[in-house]
């Protein structure tokens, strides 16, 4: 069973800290929840929240101010770690970028990574989890994120569209085999082979699709002031996989913002309100 770490009362619901044994990591991971008021009795929809690099559990929690839409909305929030934690790799915190706080929501094959680093997985293991502890509706699950977090959310609602109704993204590495980021991590932690990466990266899994796995369409916010834009994004690669393949995209470009969480608290009630609709 998940043990409760702390929680705190919040716009009259409750902000919640968990650890439990990962089956899928193999060591004990941490998570948050906010259950919104009002949950008793009834079978309310989850989104999931992927965070970025460098942050925990705790950072969309404590940056992003959804939870007072989430009361509202009565809507079930979720936000897991970004990796494993005291792995035991050598070097596994000795960039930002990669290891720890970096776990890109992969299932790593290489060496030494394999045995823990396993977060696409975990993410999944996760959704089991939280239906089964909370007063959750499993066919009312969404999932969304920032950065690393918004491209996992892509790219396991993509390969997972029956698991999760809805999804979105804050300034998602939408296309991470073209970008340092995701060839640092992707070759860190599923070798250099190449085609072993298509998988998942959500750019290339949309270009392979015959339809559109979202009819109701994908949202994604980006700012134009955002540092990592050019070098690390790639907005517009995804853009084109969806039109080729009819999905529904709106993509919002916004003049003046940037990568961080200001930009992330701006527009994340159209993005708590976008998944309410969807899920019902
Ligand atoms: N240390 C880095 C900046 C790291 C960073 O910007 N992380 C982002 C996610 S980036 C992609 O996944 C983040 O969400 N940080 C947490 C926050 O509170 O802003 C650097 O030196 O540039």
């Amino acid at each position: 069973m998940p043990e409760l770490l702390n929680e705190h009362a919040c716009f009259g619901g409750v902000q919640r800290f968990y650890r439990a044994d990962s089956q899928a990591i193999g060591l004990p991971m941490r998570f948050s929840v906010y259950l919104p008021p009002g949950a008793e009795g009834k079978r309310l929809p989850v989104l999931f929240y992927l965070a970025g690099l460098t942050c925990t559990e705790e950072t969309f929690m404590t940056k992003a101010g959804a939870q007072r839409v989430a009361a509202q909305e009565g809507l079930i929030l979720v936000a897991p770690d970004t990796s494993p934690r005291g792995a035991g790799v050598a070097g596994e915190t000795d960039s930002w970028d990669f290891g720890a706080g970096a776990g890109f929501y992969v299932d790593a094959v290489q060496e030494p990574w394999a045995r823990h680093y396993r977060m696409y997985s975990h993410i999944l293991e996760l959704r089991e989890l939280v239906l089964a502890m909370l007063p959750a509706d499993p066919a009312r699950v969404g999932i969304f994120g920032h950065s690393m977090g918004g491209h996992g959310a892509l790219m396991i609602a993509l390969r997972n569209p029956e698991l999760f109704r809805s999804v979105s993204a804050f300034a998602p590495i939408a296309a991470p085999i073209r970008a340092p980021w995701g060839q640092k991590a992707f070759g860190g932690y599923l070798g250099p082979d190449q085609a072993a990466w298509r998988q998942y990266d959500a750019t290339e899994l949309m270009n392979d699709m015959a339809g559109a796995p979202f009819p109701g369409g994908i949202l994604i916010d980006q700012g134009q002031d955002d540092k990592f834009l050019a070098e690390q994004l790639y907005p517009e690669a995804f853009e084109q996989a969806c039109a080729r393949a009819g999905q529904p995209l709106s993509l919002r470009r916004h003049a003046g913002y940037d990568h961080g969480y200001y930009f992330i608290s701006t527009f994340v009630e159209d993005h708590l309100r976008f998944h309410r609709r969807l899920l019902g």
